[in-house]
């Protein structure tokens, strides 16, 4: 892949401290391109916490290689500081992040730690406020702790981009968030990452944001790289995903149960619209073809 922002050649990586030494990740490669977003799925303990971790520094690999932006993440000599700057990482329920008494000095603090002028820290915080959909003039002198629990998040989300990473990382970004918080923070992202290029690294347990957001898809499965792919050829196997405890967007799910009954429905199906219409044009044609004689069998008679 030309252009890979991340590159991950044969990574394993051995956690010698645990109660019993475990290896988490075996022997995974991977990149990412710049620009991309791409997402990492799997069951839980399956590596993706562990693999993103190596991308900001707060893990180094057991052996193999993990270069991120052009910096060696196994080097001795690495500078975690530059690497960092490159690579803003937002955790699980990274609200709990927060702790000024408002807004605008909670997404000014890292602009401020990189010693910028006041002017650039002040251009950076309204830009990163603008950009997740919370203006710093209605928002800026507001407490983080009066806001909802999506609009906390997005102020999270706004302190990283206010850094101005090439490279963002967000392990569960909406977890524990209602169905609107997490459509809001979702398109918000989708935002940033079409007007900024930032190249984003997802880890997600929910499929259909997955399929709606990454354009790349890798699955890991204790602690190997199992399946790569686009979200549409990686959602065509849902009976493999299935073998992996991965539990598949409801819609693909549905369409798998409509093939197992015998309707011949394409694989390469997305989105809902996409379902919709390819049911609706062989409806007009009624060329259903069922293949199931139990299906068959349950048509009822005139
Ligand atoms: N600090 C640690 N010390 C020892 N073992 C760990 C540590 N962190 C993770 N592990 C183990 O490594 C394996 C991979 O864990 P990891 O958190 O990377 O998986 P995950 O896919 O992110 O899981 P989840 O979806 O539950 O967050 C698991 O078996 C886990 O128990």
């Amino acid at each position: 892949m030309h252009d890979a922002i991340i590159q991950v050649e044969h990574l394993t990586h051995v956690y010698e401290a645990a109660p019993v030494r475990k290896k988490a990740l075996d022997d995974v490669s991977l990149q990412v391109a710049r620009g991309d977003c791409v997402a990492l799925i799997g069951f839980n303990g399956s590596g993706k916490t562990t693999l993103v971790q190596h991308f900001n520094g707060l893990l180094r690999p057991t052996s193999g290689s993990v270069v991120v932006d052009g910096i060696d993440v196994g080097d001795h000599k690495l500078d975690l500081r530059a690497l960092r700057q490159r690579v803003g990482m937002l955790f699980q329920f990274p609200e709990s992040q927060l702790f000024a008494p408002t807004v605008y000095a909670d997404v000014s603090f890292g602009p401020q730690r990189m010693k910028l002028g006041r002017h650039e820290v002040r251009a950076r915080v309204k830009g990163a406020l603008d950009s997740v959909g919370l203006p710093h003039e209605k928002y800026g002198h507001r407490s983080p702790f009066d806001l909802s629990g999506g609009q906390r998040r997005r102020v999270a989300l706004a302190g990283v981009l206010a850094m101005s990473p090439h490279i963002l990382i967000l392990d569960e970004p909406t977890v524990g968030l209602d169905g609107e918080g997490r459509q809001e923070f979702y398109t918000y992202l989708q935002k940033v990452r079409l007007e900024q290029g930032v190249t984003i690294v997802l880890v997600s347990h929910d499929m259909s944001e997955v399929a709606s957001m990454a354009n790349w898809l890798y699955v890991l499965h204790q602690g190997h790289l199992v399946m790569q792919g686009t979200p549409r050829q990686v959602f065509a196997q849902s009976e493999q995903l299935q073998n992996w405890d991965l539990a598949v967007p409801p819609l693909h799910a549905l369409l798998a149960d409509l093939r197992r009954q015998g309707i011949a429905l394409p694989t390469d199906i997305l989105t809902v619209d996409e379902a919709f219409a390819f049911l609706q044009a062989h409806r007009q044609k009624s060329s259903f073809r069922v293949r199931n004689s139990e299906a068959e069998a349950e048509q009822p008679r005139r």
